[in-house]
């Protein structure tokens, strides 16, 4: 079979542009690795297939492949095609970046499991393609499973899609029955890619990773014109000049190549240390006789979740800050900046877009880097509007402006939609109603599974909504959720007291509605994750000045000296020394010693959720 490796220039009508999306587990890299077997791009090692060491290797190597893109030769009536398979994150947190992603291609193949049919984020992906455009392929996998219900499934896609259910494609992407089928109709139902080969060179970055050995590697897609080694690049969005060190494809590995013309897909290596220089959405041009007007649809990451994240160890400050400037280096959404806690100490405030994304750092901060860490409880972020017309965003609850009368405040909001037997109807809307949740809409996929569309602010959902909805559901739910603006919301700053001083660490923006209870969860978990001390201490809640809940741990004892008045002073000293060594990893917030664990325990988002019900 020829192969297309070294060819450049592809003529555009032979190239098929296009991305595997499906709701998570539904078969997608494996998917991948069928297409990349029978395309005979990994074809040698596929007749070894039954030595199944090998093959993992493979597979292993295969996840990089895929997270990227992949040129697959296909011939179909004697015609030799190219595709261009394009990874998509899948995640809702990158749903930027899926939406770059699927601009890339002409066509997409939705992918669903027959065993389980749509989930939410099937059909999140599956609008993003429409707003792309895209050239739909409807496939159902998995069909050689016994539970497979593919002709039920098959009228839950005809339905959501608009075709006729015998036009959904059927395979198996373990034995890879209905592949060539299903490549047989990449070909012949996507669109060919459309530009102007002879315009200046504009392509779009839908991706950028950064390598250890080689910098930034960032994937292209041609749109007008050509890209050629040796010649120097402009990225548009910043005016940044860099010199090409290489141009070339990925078939599977990559692969250096003279060039790429109009509809092509592959890499750039400019050199470039930091991912931030190299943006997704961003559109690549010549410096010289470049393109004028950009590409559209450039977007600065916006981070949507604060946190706080803090060395439980002081002393680690400087590492933390090492590990957060390597991490950024591939990941141009992660945002930080120093921040001081009176209870926490020295930290920084990082923005991320969304909780996913604070997780996944959070993780890699600890393992890659060996750091133990505090973070503090996620916040979205809000705009303030004082009387005065002044505007706050405060990215911090210790931000909120106090003692200036606030005219209004604005929350941001997302589009949810939940997918679930319809047993669970009325769970979920009195869960979604508890979260400030106002229902947009309700459609039956078939007779048994129902899409529920909801307006929720995403303060709501970052907490435990995910966990919550998937307990109430026995696991059954499935959600999806994309930023839709801001609302106007009644918000009040909660403070925690401890002896009368603010803990700045457990301040938090809640509704009006919620502030009691938030005060009362605090103070309750407080007042049992704080031990005894030497003297009476007061918890409180208070919005302002003024106080909503309260609780008391008692004294030890009043004063462990009281009874050696005027007494000897020696013995005096071994009492205190004897009350010091229990003060070990201890942070002290005015006189009140608190426990590390205390601070990790009390911020702990699981536990809020099972406690709050
Ligand atoms: N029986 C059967 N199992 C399949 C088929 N395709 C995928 N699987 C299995 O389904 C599981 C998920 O497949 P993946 O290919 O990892 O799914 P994915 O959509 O890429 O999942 P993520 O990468 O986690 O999003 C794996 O255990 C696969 O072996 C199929 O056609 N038949």
């Amino acid at each position: 079979m020829t192969t297309f490796a070294d060819t450049t220039f592809t003529p555009p009508e032979l190239i098929r542009n296009f991305c595997i999306i499906a709701h998570i587990d539904h078969g997608k890299s494996t998917l991948a690795d069928r297409m990349l077997q029978l395309t005979g791009v990994v074809e040698e090692r596929a007749m070894r297939a039954q030595y199944l060491d090998r093959m993992d290797i493979e597979r292993e190597r295969g996840i990089t492949i895929k997270a990227q893109n992949v040129r697959l030769p296909w011939q179909v009536d004697g015609q030799d095609h190219v595709l261009h398979m394009i990874d998509t994150p899948g995640h809702v947190d990158f749903t930027y970046e899926v939406s770059r992603a699927l601009e890339a291609c002409e066509g997409a193949v939705l992918l669903v499991d027959a065993a389980q049919g749509i989930e939410a984020q099937t059909l999140a992906n599956l609008y993003l393609a429409l707003e792309n455009n895209l050239q739909i392929i409807p496939v159902l996998n998995k069909i050689d499973l016994p539970s497979a219900d593919p002709d039920k499934y098959a009228g839950e896609l005809a339905h959501i899609i608009g075709c006729e259910p015998e036009e959904v494609l059927r395979v198996s992407a373990k034995t890879g029955m209905g592949v060539g089928e299903l490549l047989d109709a990449v070909v012949k139902q996507v669109p060919a890619p459309q530009g102007d080969a002879d315009a200046p060179a504009r392509a779009m970055i839908f991706d950028s990773v950064y390598d250890t050995y080689r910098g930034v590697v960032t994937y292209i897609r041609v749109v007008d014109g050509k890209i050629t080694p040796r010649e120097r690049i402009k990225m548009m969005s910043t005016g940044a000049t860099h010199e090409l060190l290489e141009v070339g494809i990925i078939s599977p590995e990559p692969k250096a190549s003279k060039g790429l013309g109009v509809g092509e897909v592959g890499y750039l290596i400019t050199g470039v240390k930091d991912v931030r220089q190299s943006k997704v959405g961003d559109t690549v041009t010549s410096e010289r006789h470049g393109a004028k007007e950009a590409l559209a649809g450039y977007r600065e990451p916006k981070p949507m979740v604060y946190s706080g994240l803090y060395p439980v160890d002081g002393s680690d400050y400087p590492e933390l800050r090492e590990a957060l400037d390597k991490l950024q280096l591939n990941d141009a959404a992660l945002d930080y900046e120093p921040e001081t806690s009176v209870a926490l100490g020295f930290g920084f405030r990082c923005g991320f877009l969304g909780l996913l994304h604070l997780e996944i750092t959070r993780d890699r901060l600890e393992r890659e880097f060996g750091l133990d860490l505090i973070s503090t409880a996620p916040n979205v972020v809000y705009d303030v509007v004082l009387d005065d017309g002044k505007e706050i965003h405060v990215t911090n609850p210790s931000d909120w402006p106090t003692g200036s009368k606030i005219d209004k405040v604005l929350e941001p909001v997302s589009k949810v939609s939940i997918l679930a037997p319809s047993e669970f109807i009325g769970t979920i809307m009195e869960l979604c109603q508890n979260k400030r949740g106002q229902l947009l809409g309700m459609d039956y996929l078939s007779e048994d599974r129902v899409e529920l569309r909801y307006n929720m602010p995403l303060g709501e959902i970052i907490f435990d909504f995910f966990d919550t909805l998937k307990s109430r559901t026995r696991g059954y739910a499935s959600l999806d959720y994309e930023e839709a603006g801001t609302q106007a919301a009644d918000l009040v700053k909660v403070d925690i007291l401890l002896q009368g001083e603010g803990v700045d660490a457990f301040s938090a923006i809640v509704h009006k509605d919620d502030a009691y209870n938030y005060g009362n969860r605090m103070v309750n978990r407080l007042r049992e994750l704080i031990p005894r001390q030497n003297f009476e201490v007061p918890i409180q809640a208070a919005i302002g000045a003024r106080i909503i809940a309260r609780e008391t741990i008692r004294a030890i004892r009043k004063d462990v000296l009281a009874k050696c008045y005027g007494g000897d002073i020696s013995r005096k000293r071994k009492l205190l020394e004897k009350q010091k060594e229990g003060k070990k990893r201890m942070k002290t917030v005015g006189r009140v010693e608190v426990p590390q664990e205390a601070f990790v325990a009390a911020l702990s988002t699981e536990d809020s959720g099972k406690n709050k019900k």
